[in-house]
């Protein structure tokens, strides 16, 4: 006993050290941060931007400094060399550069993750540190020599690593926010993580068995291990929906990384925010990859010769465009293969050119260049031309085309005649409808075909042009003020200018991608990929040339019409076969007896579920509540919910309970557990939660399609039968089983579903 507490003292020692060394880090962070910015915003504008670019690396090391707090160190590795090395949240060495912690995620470290009895990778001894706040609370030890071996001396090559400490995380009252591993990754988790950049990753797997968590510090390694690419080019985040994404928020800047985008399909696009839903069958039909060709088509036609001649007169001579030199002009701007609004340009100059000829044929001689600059300009205002040039070669925005193919069933039909008339009338859509996920795909389709809009390049310039001439007079006022001398004395107005206007506020590379639709990332990460169309699929890929990817999902929990349902169908068509597949296997989420039911309700349903091995029993996992009538099941419901509220919330905002019922009795459902709730909690308690906002309520009454990704410590699942005859079917079912660490209740009016009750 007097062993283990002189081991503790002595690993509080050691944690001590390391939190004094991150307390004067952070103390020299700040130091210079606030020196930097004492300096104020006087000095030339070469030393401003110095300054603010070392303000920022101050700033964000302090954030950094802040982020890693909790849980500092969590490892120590002995070594066969008798050496000893401690395992945390990221590097620190002292003022000779000894290192006193090694980064989880440095080469070093990895050994914490992979060594086992039978590889021990030159470790003798693993500890887990436990640690409250900066306290030790435990200390958990494996030793990687044969004493792993059983009676037969086989080892057991799947145990679980760090169990005790893996077991308690698991078992932890749920906060509404999803945390890191970063303490009880496992070995599995680990080889995905550490996974080379280059190509495609698809790691498929069952629920909870840690797919998101294995992407985010999959991002964060990959972060680490390859800084210098991807800090320029950044790496791109893509979620389900923007509650899932405010769920995992907290998970990259708690290991350190803060420069991650995350978005979601909606609103990937910038100036574009959709966050309405098709139904399934326009879902479908509108992520089908021919969708590439139709918006091609609509394009085209917007590029039309006119049927006929269109006659008008300038200075009193008779001037003619012909359709024969609208097709030749068309045929020639199409040869420069620019974007629709740019090729325009070249298509209108070469219109104006022929004008001018004709003009200068009807007036019998040639025009000096000044004429003839006159000539062009009032070809240009002249009304009948503008007309006639726009009926030829419409400039048009993305929004203006994919509106108009969706509303106007003409143009429909012209850009898409490989669809029926039924599927026609599924993506027909009243004019200036609000924009759904799936028309974000057809919007980026439009907007690579089109590009720059000349209008909105236009107001660009304008508003550049402005910005230059505020920066031109300040520049000025500098010169004047002779506060420019020294080393800037020769430099003009002009050049000064300039310097001011592109040394602007610095934005990160993140901020600099999320603003604009063309960035192309070094590396894309993709969660529930599974929901992803085939145009989806086309508009990331867009998005990464490289093709360098993390994609994960599991195909037998997709609830799209559009999704995937086998990943060599879903990323065939744009990775052909440039991707590789891993598997996750252990459910860390749910109980045994929760994951078993889950898996033999898809199995009976045919949906290619993966197999699922739970980490952990907890028993009476699942409670089968049958009720009489359909009379009964709200106040059964909310008297379960209430129940569970008692047991698992706590005012401290841990502990969370969620109703999944059918999405149809989802309101009634909400009020039933509204009025139990006081009699249950009591009236101050239960007026705490009724005052949590949506998204951070501890107790919730949702549809399966809202709590996809997400966690409850218990679930009250109402009328399984239901929900799988729902539109997400059998995924959502299943789903909706896994969400729950603790307790699955179960409250029904039918017979349970296949497989359900084993
Ligand atoms: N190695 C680990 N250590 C501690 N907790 C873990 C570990 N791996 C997974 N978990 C936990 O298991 C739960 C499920 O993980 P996660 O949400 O990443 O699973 P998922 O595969 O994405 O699930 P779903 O398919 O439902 O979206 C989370 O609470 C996560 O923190």
């Amino acid at each position: 006993m007097a062993g283990r507490q002189d081991e503790l003292a002595h690993e509080q020692s050691v944690v001590d050290d390391l939190y004094a060394r991150l307390d004067e880090l952070r103390r020299r962070a700040r130091g210079r941060l606030t020196a930097v910015r004492r300096e104020g915003p006087s000095g030339s504008p070469q030393n401003r931007s110095e300054r603010d670019a070392f303000a920022t690396l101050y700033e964000d090391r302090a954030a950094q400094l802040d982020a890693v707090e909790d849980r500092l160190a969590f490892g120590r590795l002995d070594l066969d060399d008798a050496g000893v090395r401690y395992v945390g949240r990221i590097g620190l060495t002292d003022d000779e550069q000894r290192s006193l912690l090694t980064d989880w995620r440095a080469p070093a470290a990895e050994a914490f993750y992979r060594a086992t009895a039978l590889r021990p990778a030159g470790v003798r001894r693993r500890r887990h540190l436990v640690t409250t706040g900066r306290k030790v609370t435990g200390l958990e030890d494996e030793l990687l020599d044969l004493s792993g071996a059983d009676d037969d001396g086989e080892l057991d090559a799947s145990a679980l690593s760090g169990e005790g400490a893996l077991l308690a995380a698991l078992a932890s009252r749920r906060t509404g926010r999803m945390s890191d591993i970063v303490a009880t990754i496992q070995a599995e988790q680990d080889r995905i993580i550490r996974s080379e950049l280059a190509g495609a990753l698809v790691v498929q797997g069952g629920p909870g068995t840690g797919k998101t968590a294995v992407a985010l510090h999959r991002a964060a390694y990959l972060l680490y291990a390859h800084r210098r690419t991807l800090e320029k080019s950044g790496v791109l985040l893509v979620g389900p929906s923007r509650s899932f994404l405010r769920y995992i928020d907290q998970v990259l800047p708690s290991l350190g990384e803060t420069g991650v985008v995350s978005t979601t399909l909606g609103d990937l696009v910038p100036g574009i925010s959709a966050a309405a839903v098709d139904d399934g069958v326009a879902a479908e039909v509108k992520g089908r990859l021919l969708w590439a060709d139709v918006v091609r088509r609509a394009v085209r036609a917007r590029e039309r010769v006119p049927e006929r001649e269109v006659r008008f007169r300038l200075d009193g001579h008779s001037l003619v465009i012909r359709p024969r030199d609208v097709r030749d002009a068309i045929g020639r701007a199409r040869r420069t293969h620019k974007p629709h609004n740019e090729a325009r340009v070249g298509f209108v100059r070469d219109m104006l050119a022929r004008l001018v000829e004709q003009y200068q044929r009807a007036d019998g001689g040639d025009l000096t260049p000044e004429d003839r600059a006159i000539v062009l300009e009032d070809l240009r205002s002249l009304r009948e031309v503008r007309v006639a040039l726009n009926l030829a070669w419409f400039p048009i925005s993305p929004k203006k085309l994919v509106d108009d193919l969706l509303s106007r069933p003409h143009r429909l039909a012209e850009a898409a005649p490989e669809l029926t008339d039924t599927e026609r009338a599924a993506v027909l859509r009243a004019p200036w409808a609000p924009w759904t996920e799936s028309d974000v795909p057809l919007l980026d389709e439009a907007a690579e075909l089109l590009g720059e809009d000349d209008a909105v390049a236009r107001a660009e310039a304008k508003a550049e042009a402005a910005e230059r001439a505020e920066a031109l007079a300040h520049a000025r006022s500098v010169l004047a003020s002779g506060a420019a001398a020294g080393s800037m004395i020769q430099v003009d107005a002009e050049t000064l200018a300039e310097r001011f206007a592109t040394s602007g506020p610095r934005l990160t590379t993140a901020e600099r991608a999320a603003g604009d639709r063309a960035w192309t990332y070094g590396h894309v990460v993709v969660d529930e990929a599974q929901e992803l169309s085939p145009m989806a699929w086309r508009m990331l890929a867009r998005r990464v040339p490289t093709r360098s990817m993390t994609i994960v999902g599991d195909v037998a929990q997709t609830s799209s019409h559009a999704g995937a349902r086998s990943w060599a169908t879903a990323l065939t068509p744009v990775l052909g076969d440039g991707w590789r597949l891993e598997e996750l296997t252990v459910s860390y989420r749910t109980p045994a007896e929760v994951a078993d039911a889950a898996q033999r309700v898809a199995k009976a349903a045919g949906l290619p579920a993966s197999p699922l091995t739970a980490a952990r029993e907890v028993p009476g996992a699942i409670v089968d509540v049958p009720v009489g009538s359909p009379a009964d099941v709200a106040a059964a419901v909310a008297s379960h919910a209430a129940a569970l509220a008692v047991e698992f919330v706590g005012p401290d905002d841990a502990g969370r309970v969620a109703v999944i019922a059918p999405a149809a009795s989802v309101a009634a459902l909400r009020a039933a557990l509204d009025a139990a709730l006081p009699g249950a909690l009591g009236t101050a308690e239960a007026e705490r939660l009724a005052a949590q906002r949506l998204e951070d309520q501890q107790v919730t009454v949702l549809a399966p399609r809202e709590v996809k990704g997400l966690e409850y410590d218990a679930v009250v699942l109402v009328e399984p039968a239901g929900v799988a005859r729902g539109a997400g079917g059998w995924s959502d079912l299943y789903v909706a089983m896994t969400r729950p660490t603790q307790r699955l209740v179960v409250v029904h009016t039918e017979p349970l579903p296949d497989g359900f009750s084993g």
